[in-house]
């Protein structure tokens, strides 16, 4: 468990992380979402005691990620798949981190299978791809058998096969019982990924809560609606404040106004509907209107 409270980081001017309280529990993925610049790897770093707060505490399983020796049997991080020593084999890398965690060498073998570099273990790191990289450095990670993971942007560079495996590598994490943490500015990337979801934007927490709860936040919801009597809905509907669109198949998509209200203004003013389908409003949808005011680099229309 990931327990942080009142955290801030400032660097000079900029205050990269404002006010955070939150609670990473074990047993489920949880994403660590926010637009770019939002201070997630900042928070990260927090965690892992690797730059110190400006004001307030963050543990991990009741202690500072700092107090703990042999880290990497508490914690495992892949923070930045290109920090790593290039002229390196994949092995030498591991069994140096193995090395000064007390860990034996037959983890790293065992590691090396887990994330399909077996054949390439004896290749320079110099030589890998992205997506071989960030296998590498979620082999690190699980070196220690640790009871709380943390992955910054790991889906970066794996291709879509690589994409499946990582989440079914941290659905297992999880279902083992222990604290995974992915972080992600893409929305997308996390449907999939994660059941419980942390947002922040500006340093500043959003929303923290399933992923459920937080498709149902995104407030331009739509209903589908087909009739016959396209032109007669769509004056009863805007008389009433909503917006009726006619799409290329037919059917129309309205606005503003909730499925049962469009429902009984059509029944009241006698016309027939084919169709009535509230849309549920989308993941995507629901982070970028809440994350909106938080876009450091947007291309403004976000905004
Ligand atoms: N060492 C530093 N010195 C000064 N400013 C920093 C430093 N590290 C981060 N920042 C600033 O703090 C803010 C948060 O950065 P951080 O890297 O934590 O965000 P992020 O959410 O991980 O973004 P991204 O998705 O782009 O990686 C940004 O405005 C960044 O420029």
């Amino acid at each position: 468990m990931i327990d942080i409270h009142e955290l801030t980081k400032r660097y000079g001017a900029k205050t990269a992380v404002n006010g955070l309280s939150l609670t990473v529990r074990p047993g489920r993925v949880t994403g660590f979402l926010g637009p770019n610049g939002a201070g997630k790897s900042t928070t990260l770093r927090l965690i892992l005691g690797l730059h110190t707060p400006s004001a307030g505490t963050v543990t991990v399983d009741g202690r500072p990620f700092r107090d703990r020796p042999r880290g990497l049997r508490h914690v495992g991080a892949l923070l930045d798949a290109h920090d790593v020593h290039g002229g390196r084999s994949a092995r030498a890398h591991l069994s140096a981190l193995a090395h000064g965690n007390g860990l034996g060498g037959r983890r790293v073998a065992q590691v090396l299978e887990e994330v399909g570099l077996t054949d390439a273990a004896r290749r320079r790191i110099g030589g890998f791809s992205l997506g071989m990289k960030q296998r590498l450095g979620i082999a690190a990670a699980l070196l220690g058998d640790p009871p709380v993971l943390l992955f910054d942007e790991p889906l970066n560079g794996l291709d879509p096969e690589g994409v499946l495996w990582v989440r079914g590598l941290f659905a297992r994490l999880a279902a083992e019982g222990r604290t995974v943490l992915v972080s992600s500015h893409l929305m997308r990337e996390m449907e999939h990924t994660a059941e419980e979801l942390v947002v922040i934007g500006r340093g500043e927490l959003i929303a923290a809560e399933s992923l459920a709860a937080f498709s149902a936040r995104g407030t331009r919801r739509t209903v589908t609606v087909r009739t016959p009597d396209t032109a007669a809905l769509a004056a009863v509907l805007t008389a009433e404040g909503g917006e009726l669109r006619t799409e290329a198949d037919g059917s129309c998509t309205v606005t503003g106004l909730a499925a049962d209200r469009v429902g009984a203004l059509a029944h009241r003013h006698r016309l027939m509907l084919h169709e009535l389908t509230p849309q549920a409003s989308s993941l995507e949808e629901a982070f970028m209107e809440l994350t909106a005011d938080s876009v450091e680099y947007g291309s403004g229309d976000r905004r």
